[in-house]
């Protein structure tokens, strides 16, 4: 054994030892040049970049990758998991003698759930191929062009960043798309791209690029083995489920798998996968069993990550928001902060109030001019915006160095907003594993970070669902920022004995919010559409968690209250009614069809 070789098996041995000694380590104790990496590219992760070493997950992972291995890592939200996987693959391209040539085609396929993710690391591709101009870089996704997509895939894109739907479109459509030289193709954030129903896509783009190995599901008839090159895939996120074990199942071939210790086997196969096609259990026990499941595990989040729970009466949930969003801002001139709401149209109706309302006149009666009641940049980001306007918000506020940007779950995964300091999740995230994504955009790399989950009192439970995989969250003090606020000039001192609804302050810029509102006819429609999906959205929550988020138990007039609304909207209860009823129905007969199912099965 040479020396080099030998010094980098003790790097690796130092940095397996720094990464499971529970300590919230992130680099690790070696140089990128001694995990196999060439010089060059070294130097451009350094000058660049300005990466000097290598994060524990880089360590880990890019001498498994380059080594030509199947790949699963799951490592913890901001711990640089995309250069663990772009730094082989250019390394590897970058080598091909002679070099490779725009005409060959793609070598290289990232899959991503969203069209952000996609954008960013496109960005970081083209900052990592400065110096490699003949490996060419590019993207193909929802909502662009797509003749002119069609016209640079014609052109030869050799690592192409994509987002499913749009991907299998330019398969099916583009002839002029080469990919007979394919050999890598990695899933992102690969537990969402199957949630977000993109499952059934995945199997055909598998089938299509001849890269399903002969997991469970595999059609024999419809693998073509195009490539010279032996295939190898990686699939990425910070969290994984039983989805994602079968994705691993028809992708991987004999894993490496990163990030994974200690976490349980899956005890038995499940039936439910991603596709359509329904895979049988017995036959593929033994398969199944030899890929982690960490479903019932613990999730990793960022050590240094302090979160908080505030427990807020329905009726005073926007007040509290405004109140904790001023405090913020006020304490810490700079702050980059985001807040998640469950739908696009609650989105709107924030971002529009936070971007007009004005103190109300009768507090400084002595200043003339009414000022801004939040008086710093406000951003949103959702699904129904415009493509462009999406993009240049996530450009934006990416740049920014204080901002408040209002988001859907479109902003949750992989998105790297630097110096993101808090996360409110104003509206419950649902599985905790999304709870974990949502809070990954902050405490990234090392740095400090808080977040604060917003609850109703009749859903305290979520913390107990939280704490089933190893997060636990601490009380904020809200009591005290309340008290923190000037009315008529004085500060004023809650007595113990009155509730929080009745905080003075609370009811006071309730008031003022509900006049803001009814003055205002296009606010007050927007005020009524986003609490019509609310509630939606509310209805919605699946399995276990519509134990604890039960629309019958909220007052849907508190609900209103809490969209600055005077009265609860009337024709949303008929339809809402009559949407639960539907809803009622139809899961009775899915419940009958699916029972019938598994009968004729077993
Ligand atoms: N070796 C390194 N040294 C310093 N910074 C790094 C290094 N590697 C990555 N980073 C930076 O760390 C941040 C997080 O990286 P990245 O977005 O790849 O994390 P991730 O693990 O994919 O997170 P998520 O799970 O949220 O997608 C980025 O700003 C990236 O530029």
């Amino acid at each position: 054994m040479d020396r080099r070789k030998r010094t980098t098996e003790e790097e690796m041995k130092k940095t397996k030892q720094n990464s499971y000694n529970g300590e919230s380590e992130i680099f690790a104790s070696c140089s990128f040049s001694s995990l196999g990496l060439h010089p060059t590219l070294c130097d451009q992760l350094r000058e660049r970049m300005g990466f000097e070493v290598p994060t524990i997950v880089q360590a880990e992972a890019i001498p498994v990758i380059l080594a030509g291995r199947h790949v699963l890592v799951n490592a913890a939200t901001g711990t640089g998991k995309t250069i663990a996987y772009l730094a082989p693959v250019i390394n590897h391209l970058h080598k091909y003698d002679p070099r490779i040539e725009r005409s060959a085609g793609t070598f290289a396929l990232v899959l991503v759930p969203t069209r952000e993710l996609c954008m960013q690391v496109y960005e970081i591709l083209q900052k990592l191929l400065h110096r490699f101009h003949w490996i060419v870089p590019g993207y193909v996704m929802g909502g662009e062009n797509r003749s002119k997509e069609k016209a640079r895939l014609r052109k030869g894109i050799s690592i192409l960043v994509a987002t499913p739907g749009r991907l299998l479109d330019h398969l099916k459509n583009t002839s002029s798309f080469l990919h007979t030289n394919l050999r890598w193709i990695i899933f992102d954030e690969a537990d969402r791209i199957l949630e977000l129903g993109f499952g059934k896509e995945i199997e055909e783009i598998l089938d299509l690029l001849g890269s399903r190995t002969n997991g469970p599901t595999c059609r024999e008839d419809a693998v073509i083995k195009t490539s010279e090159f032996q295939r190898q895939n990686l699939l990425l996120s910070a969290t994984l489920n039983e989805k994602v074990n079968h994705l691993a199942q028809i992708s991987l071939e004999n894993p490496v798998t990163i990030g994974l210790d200690g976490k349980k086997m899956q005890p038995k196969p499940s039936l439910e996968h991603f596709g359509s096609v329904e895979f049988d259990a017995d036959d593929d026990s033994e398969k199944l069993g030899k890929i982690i499941s960490p479903s019932n595990g613990d999730y990793k989040l960022p050590a240094q990550l302090v979160q908080r729970y505030v427990k807020v009466p329905c009726g005073s949930r926007l007040v509290v928001l405004l109140s904790i969003l001023k405090h913020l801002f006020e304490r810490e001139a700079s702050q980059k902060i985001v807040v998640f709401f469950s739908t696009c149209d609650a989105v709107d109706f924030h971002y529009s109030l936070f971007s007009a309302f004005l103190w109300p006149a009768n507090l400084h009666p002595e200043t003339e001019d009414r000022q801004m009641f939040l008086r710093f940049k406000t951003f949103q980001l959702h699904g129904n915006m415009k493509h462009e306007d999406r993009r240049t918000t996530f450009q934006t506020f990416k740049k920014e160095k204080s901002a408040l940007l209002l988001s859907t779950d479109v902003a949750a995964r992989g998105l790297d907003f630097p110096k993101v300091r808090c996360i409110i999740q104003y509206d419950s995230p649902g599985e905790a594993s999304e709870y974990v994504h949502r809070v990954g955009r902050t405490a990234r790399l090392g740095e400090r970070g808080d977040s604060l989950l917003f609850l109703q009192p009749v859903e305290m439970d979520y913390l107990q669902d939280l704490e089933k995989h190893g997060v636990s969250l601490i009380e904020y003090s809200l009591l005290k920022v309340l008290d923190s606020f000037p009315l008529s000039g004085q500060k004023h001192h809650i007595k113990k004995f009155i509730s929080l609804e009745m905080h003075p302050w609370l009811l006071y810029l309730q008031k003022a919010l509900e006049s803001f509102i009814f003055a205002e006819p296009k606010m007050k429609k927007l005020a009524k559409d986003a609490f019509c999906s609310w509630v939606r959205a509310y209805t919605a929550h699946r399995g276990e968690l519509k134990r604890i988020f039960q629309v019958k138990k909220l007052h849907l007039g508190h609900v209103a209250k809490s969209f600055a609304l005077k009265d609860q909207p009337s024709l949303v209860g008929k339809s809402l009614q009559m949407q639960t009823k539907k809803r009622k129905r139809d899961q009775k007969q899915q419940g009958l069809s699916k029972r019938k199912k598994l009968a004729r099965k077993t």
